[in-house]
């Protein structure tokens, strides 16, 4: 069997439909697994399955993201991400079509194109009437010669499918990045759970407590959208519960503000998340907890 693998870009102005799109794409097969593979300086967002290629979706970090403004310097740095990719897929909306902002990435196209395809993905076609995508379509083109060009709807699943085959069939022949195993369906609580265990590992760095997990312990979906979430951090010891603390509670409050803003993003809405730490001596040898982090557990020495 010949296998696929590489890095796949998503870039466009905010709110284009980067993350629905890579929701759509990636489907139940997402996973966070930042810390085991440091094969991109880009951060990874999700991992898909296609045949038998692996597409791995990476950030163009936090440069293309609301909040911050998109002047020039900041998109001069913000093609790191795409500059790491194998491909680069640039969204544009629609309804909005050649905006400033969207000229002023077509501008970067040049540089970046050097030895990657760009693929133009014109999305929220929901949103127009078909003779208004043609126009646009021709107009991008124009300005940059796409690899192709796809009309979607992230939203609703439209051209989604094609736009991931094509990408597919793009990666470069090589073994898979990611071992089947670690992108088998990662239920959300446990992705969750990762998110604050990295953000912990990225606070306390060598003091991390080697003997330490996350569980999402509950997930509710609030009526007004959001979502509130609890979950116990184990320790096996007193003093690591401290370290986890931190003085007055201050390394707990920045984990867990660090942990919410990344699952607000990665989930589009907001997130009430409240951690909590526990010293439990023997969890290691607990077997459930072994089956939560989705892990065999095997008695005796096996
Ligand atoms: N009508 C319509 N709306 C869409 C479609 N795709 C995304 N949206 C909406 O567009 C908004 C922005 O989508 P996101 O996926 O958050 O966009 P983003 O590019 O990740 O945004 P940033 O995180 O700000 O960079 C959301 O309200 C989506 O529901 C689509 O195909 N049709």
């Amino acid at each position: 069997m010949t296998t696929r693998a590489g890095f796949v870009a998503l870039i466009g102005e905010p709110n284009a439909g980067k993350s629905t799109l890579l929701n759509r794409m990636v489907g139940a097969k997402v996973s966070i697994v930042t810390h085991k593979v440091q094969t991109t300086r880009a951060r990874i967002r999700g991992v898909a399955m296609e045949g038998d290629a692996q597409i791995v979706f990476v950030d163009t970090p936090g440069l293309f993201q609301p909040r911050r403004r998109l002047d020039r310097a900041m998109v001069a740095a913000a093609w790191g991400g795409a500059a790491d990719a194998d491909v680069v897929v640039l969204l544009v909306e629609a309804h909005r079509g050649l905006t400033e902002g969207v000229a002023r990435i077509l501008d970067g196209l040049g540089e970046i194109g050097k030895g990657r395809k760009i693929a133009l993905a014109i999305n929220k076609i929901d949103r127009v009437e078909p003779p208004v995508l043609l126009g646009l379509s021709k107009a991008l083109n124009e300005r940059h010669a796409f690899a192709e060009t796809f009309m979607i709807s992230a939203e609703r699943g439209y051209g989604v499918e094609a736009l991931r085959r094509w990408l597919a069939t793009e990666l470069p022949e090589g073994p898979w990045l990611y071992p089947e195993d670690q992108i088998a369906d990662l239920p959300m609580r446990m992705i969750a759970a990762e998110m604050t265990r990295e953000k912990l590992t990225l606070r306390l760095h060598q003091e991390l407590p080697y003997q330490l997990t996350v569980e999402t312990e509950n997930w509710e979906e609030r009526k007004d959208g959001s979502a509130r979430i609890d979950q116990l951090i184990y320790v096996v010891r007193d003093g690591h519960k401290g370290i986890v603390l931190g003085n007055k509670g201050e390394t707990i409050k920045q984990v867990s503000k660090a942990a919410r803003e990344e699952l607000e993003e990665f989930l589009g809405r907001r997130v009430h998340l409240f951690l909590q730490v526990k010293v439990r001596a023997n969890w290691l040898e607990e077997a459930e907890r072994y089956t939560e982090m989705g892990l065999d557990f095997k008695d005796g020495n096996g």
